[in-house]
Order: structure tokens, then C-alpha cells, then sequence
């Protein structure tokens, strides 16, 4: 069974069809790309799958599990965890207190218990110091736990990004470009955490990237999508071998 199966996707923005028809099936533990050119609708795909747009038409399933027009508290809930074109974090935060923002949906204690400063709170706490510590040092990220997050290096922003969404445990890690804005050596050091995480955490991860060497280097599969609809679909060097896709994405 695939761990993301998507059918007849379709959203209608006024009299623009954004996505129309989208469909994807990918495997698990599979590093999959979503190309095409600006406006094409990837991240609207994005945002679709994780809850922010409700779909006109179509089905989502997650390992099974029909997720369709739920929001997007639920969906990281089923399991989908995304980082954004952006760089989101919480840069008034320490690097630890934003994966532990991430760990937030498994380590649960009551507002009481929080407010009394219960036994069962610092317990906790203690379990998401502890939980989140492994996984900075998973990212190499531990010898700067206390510094503000805004005050990491962008390439190490982009790390915590990922560190925090996998903080959720998720089934499948969505990445909206994760290498805009980076220089080479940041971009290289970026593909390695992403085939470090999919090794290493078995991850299923669907990437949206304009960078083309960061798409032939670690995508397998990867989608092409013009004017809201699939292009081409396949094995990453038969698909940018395609003459249409390179009429319609890479000649440009
Ligand atoms: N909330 C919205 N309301 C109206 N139109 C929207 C909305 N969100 C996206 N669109 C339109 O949908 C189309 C697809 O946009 P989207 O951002 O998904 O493209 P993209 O492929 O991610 O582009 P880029 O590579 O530039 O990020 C664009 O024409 C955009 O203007």
C-alpha cells in the first residue's frame, strides 16, 4: 500500500483551477519530487494535503487512512508534517523550546498541572527536554540548544524546520523548497540531511524544489505540474528526459 495516495485532486480559486485533477501514489519511504514552473499550484498541492485548503474534488489518503477535508491539526495528527517556502520558526525561541513545540502532540499533561507545577509537569518536561535533545543531536544541532533560534546560520534554520517537524513523528515530511535561498554549500549539506532523515527515520518525504541539481541528486520519482495538472510522472531521469517537460519547465 502506498504511504500517500491522491486522487482527482481539484481546487477552483474564483475562475482559476489551480489544481485540477491531481493524482500521486508513493511508496513508502520513498524521496519524491513536485516540480514545475512558478504558479503551476505545487504548494497549493501542499496546502491541500495538509488541511489548509479544503479540495473542490478528490481523495487524499495517508497509509490507508482517507484524510480528506480534515484540518490541519488532524492531518499532523494522522501524520503529515511540512517545513514552508519561508522559514517559519520561532526565532524569539531557543533552538530546544522549538523542537519541543513539536514534541507538543505526544507530551500531553494537564492546564492544572501545568499551572500547579505538578509532579506529572516536570515530569514531562524532563521526558521533552530529554526527547528533544536526541533529536538536536540527531541534526547536529545539540551544541546550540540554548541559543535564540533567529540567531542560527539559514542553513541551520532550514535544520531545525526539519528537526521540529519530525519532532511530531509524522508518516510522511513535506519540504516547500527547502534549498531557496541557500549558496552551494549549504544546498549540498542540506541533501544530505534529507537522505539522512529518509534513511534513518525510514521517512516518506514529498519535496517541492526549483533547485534542479538538488531534484536529480536525491529525488527518485518526481511529478511534473503545469497549470494546476500532472505533466509527467516517473522515474526522475526518464522524467527530465521528457521532451514536454523540457518545453514546459526546464527550457524556460
Ligand atoms: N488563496 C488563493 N486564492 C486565489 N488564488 C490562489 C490562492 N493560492 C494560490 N493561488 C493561485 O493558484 C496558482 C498556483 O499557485 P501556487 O502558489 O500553488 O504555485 P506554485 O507552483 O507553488 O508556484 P511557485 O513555484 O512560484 O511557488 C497561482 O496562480 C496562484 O496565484
Amino acid at each position: 500500500m502506498a504511504m500517500l495516495e491522491v486522487n482527482n485532486l481539484s481546487i477552483q480559486f474564483g475562475g482559476l483551477r489551480a489544481v485540477d485533477g491531481f493524482h500521486v501514489s508513493i511508496e513508502k519511504g520513498r524521496l519524491y519530487g513536485l516540480i514545475g514552473p512558478n504558479g503551476a499550484g505545487k504548494t497549493t498541492i501542499f496546502n491541500l494535503l495538509t488541511g489548509v485548503y479544503k479540495p473542490t474534488e478528490g481523495v487524499i489518503r495517508l497509509d490507508g487512512e482517507d484524510i480528506t477535508g480534515k484540518n490541519t491539526i488532524e492531518i499532523n495528527e494522522a501524520g503529515i508534517a511540512r517545513t514552508f517556502q519561508n522559514i517559519r520558526l520561532f526565532g524569539a525561541m531557543t533552538v530546544l523550546d522549538n523542537v519541543k513545540v513539536g514534541l507538543h502532540n505526544h507530551y500531553k499533561y494537564s492546564t492544572l498541572a501545568g499551572i500547579l507545577r505538578l509532579p506529572s509537569y516536570f515530569r514531562k518536561e524532563k521526558e521533552m527536554n530529554e526527547k528533544a535533545m536526541e533529536l538536536l543531536k540527531v541534526f547536529g544541532l545539540d551544541g546550540e540548544a540554548e541559543y535564540l533560534a533567529s540567531n542560527l546560520p539559514y542553513g541551520k534554520q532550514r535544520k531545525l524546520e526539519i528537526a521540529r517537524a519530525m519532532a511530531t513523528e509524522p508518516k510522511l515530511l513535506l519540504l516547500d523548497e527547502p534549498a531557496a535561498g541557500m549558496n552551494p554549500n549549504e544546498t549540498a549539506e542540506l541533501m544530505k540531511t534529507i537522505h539522512f532523515v529518509r534513511d534513518n527515520f525510514d521517512m516518506t518525504i514529498l519535496l517541492i524544489e526549483h533547485d534542479m541539481k538538488l531534484v536529480s541528486g536525491i529525488c527518485e520519482e518526481l511529478t511534473v505540474l503545469n497549470f494546476g495538472q500532472v505533466l509527467c510522472q516517473g522515474k526522475t531521469a526518464e522524467v527530465l528526459s521528457n521532451p514536454q517537460v523540457i518545453t514546459a519547465y526546464l527550457g524556460e
